[in-house]
């Protein structure tokens, strides 16, 4: 009984060998197996938060992907404007009078060839005469100067070159008015800055003598904002924060066609909070109605007048526009108190006469002259400058 149990274990161990070899001989490959489900898709993080580094591929469920090339940095793409230095304002009329020697040799040369002459008859009187009421001197001015030289030169007798042009440089400068103030009030009081309101008719070169003149007060060290409130025409207001951006001076500006006042009380408070030196205002002073104009520059004023006080009023006049620019100069200054004058586009006239009529006409000093289109071709008016550049070296 003992030998058959043994021999029943024994075939039954050796089927149990045979069926473990034959199953791994037969196994299933791994290639014969389904494939594996694909795994969820990982979330991808911002690209910003992390940038994909130049060159380098990304495995993806096998396929490589190359990235397309990285974008520079944000600080790269928006680049901060350079800001410039502008040069300091003293001793610009200087540098700049080769403009005006230029554009003024009719009067200035022209005068002294007629004075010079060595028989000064009626004939050449008028002659004088009509050279200053060319160059826009204004008649009653030129009836005074002539007057005036006509004895002087009686008095003098026989002239020579040195003599006629000391002469002729004397009566030019008293027709000036050199001793008139021409201090631009431009100083903060305290805490508050110096407001400047910026007048005159569209074209004469308003905004570009609002944003010259930033840059003079840059130039000497101050700090300034500007008002657009021009709001009349969207490029001029563009025009305006170009010039700021250029020397770093902030510009209030409102939107198109918006309330000049509520621009000019906002660009002070800025100043204010800003502590600027001074708040320069370009305003659009339409000259359609003169109504029309008085409330507009009147709200202006008066709104300002909440928080500051206006230090100055400066009425720009386009040099080259003769008495027409006159007239209407005339206008502005009746309805708001003009305290200085800028004369633009003095280099691209032989009517430099008008710096004597507009003073005249007008009663308020020429503060400022532009003598070109460059950013720094606004000076400061000197008058003794201005007759030696009329009369040459
Ligand atoms: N040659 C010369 N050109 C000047 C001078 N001042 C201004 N201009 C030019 O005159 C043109 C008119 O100037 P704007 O400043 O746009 O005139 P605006 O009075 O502000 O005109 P609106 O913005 O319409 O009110 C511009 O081309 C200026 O470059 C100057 O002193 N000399």
């Amino acid at each position: 009984m003992d030998g058959y149990l043994g021999i029943i274990v024994i075939v039954a161990l050796v089927a149990i060998l045979a069926v473990g070899g034959l199953w791994l001989l037969f196994r299933p490959k791994a290639k014969d197996l389904p494939p594996a489900p694909p795994a969820p898709p990982e979330p991808k993080a911002p690209v910003a938060e992390e940038p994909a580094k130049p060159g380098l591929g990304e495995q993806d469920g096998g396929t490589t992907t190359t990235l397309p090339p990285p974008a520079p940095p944000l600080e790269e793409l928006i680049k901060a404007p350079e800001i410039e230095v502008p040069p300091p304002s003293a001793g610009r009329m200087v540098r700049l009078r080769g403009r005006l020697a230029r554009s003024q040799n009719v009067l200035g040369r022209g005068l002294l060839e007629l004075l010079s002459r060595d028989r000064l008859d009626d004939e050449v009187w008028d002659e004088i005469e009509e050279t200053l009421i060319t160059a826009d001197v204004g008649v009653a001015p030129t009836r005074a100067m002539v007057e005036e030289l006509r004895t002087k030169v009686k008095v003098l007798g026989a002239r020579t070159p040195v003599e006629v042009r000391r002469l002729l440089r004397e009566e030019l400068l008293a027709q000036i008015a050199p001793d008139l103030d021409r201090t631009l009030h431009t100083r903060p009081h305290g805490e508050r800055p110096a407001v400047v309101l910026v007048v005159g008719v569209n074209g004469t070169g308003k905004t570009t003598t609002s944003g010259k003149l930033a840059r003079v007060l840059v130039g000497d060290g101050g700090k300034v904002v500007l008002g657009a409130a021009d709001t009349f025409r969207a490029a001029a207001t563009d025009q305006l924060q170009t010039w700021g951006d250029r020397v770093g001076a902030g510009v209030v500006r409102g939107p198109e066609g918006g309330d000049p006042a509520s621009v000019a009380f906002d660009a002070v408070a800025k100043g204010i909070e800003d502590k600027a030196d001074t708040v320069i205002i370009d305003t659009a002073g339409r000259l359609h109605t003169k109504t029309g104009l008085m409330d507009e520059l009147g709200k202006v004023k008066r709104v300002i007048e909440k928080k500051a006080t206006v230090d100055e009023v400066l009425l720009v006049l386009d040099a080259t526009t003769g008495q027409n620019g006159m007239r209407q100069a005339q206008v502005f200054a009746e309805v708001v108190n003009v305290t200085g004058i800028a004369l633009t586009k003095l280099d691209g006239t032989a009517k430099g006469g008008i710096v004597i009529s507009v003073q005249r006409e007008l009663g308020v000093p020429v503060k400022l002259v532009g003598l070109g289109e460059g950013p720094d071709d606004l000076a400061p008016f000197d008058p003794d400058v201005f007759v030696d550049a009329l009369l040459g070296d």
